[in-house]
């Protein structure tokens, strides 16, 4: 297998992840809609139990759990900000 192979498997990881951070962002939007302010969009505890669970998985799965956690903390504090600028959008308070 050449270096351009394994990119080439990699590219068509990276569609599937794409893919699936699409619906994820749909499932993050549907719950911005229950939440009234920004405590409620942050929602640290659901975060904290969110990236205890993750590292669990990874461990199943044989990934690597600060690598993991590193592009979790990352996605999920990307989505808080999206989150909290389409909050800001529709009027509700901080
Ligand atoms: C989507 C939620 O809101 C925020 C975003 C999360 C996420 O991207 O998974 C998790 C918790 C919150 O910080 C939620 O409360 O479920």
């Amino acid at each position: 297998m050449s270096l351009d192979d394994v990119r080439a498997a990699i590219d068509r990881i990276d569609d599937q992840i794409v893919a699936l951070l699409a619906q994820r962002q749909e499932q993050v939007r549907a719950a911005a809609a229950f939440k009234a302010d920004d405590a409620a969009v942050r929602a640290p505890d659901r975060r904290a139990a969110l990236m205890a669970r993750v590292r669990e998985r990874a461990e199943v799965e044989g990934a690597d759990t600060d690598v993991v956690a590193a592009t979790y903390a990352a996605m999920v504090d990307a989505f808080i900000a999206l989150e909290l600028g389409e909050h800001r959008a529709r009027g509700n308070p901080a």
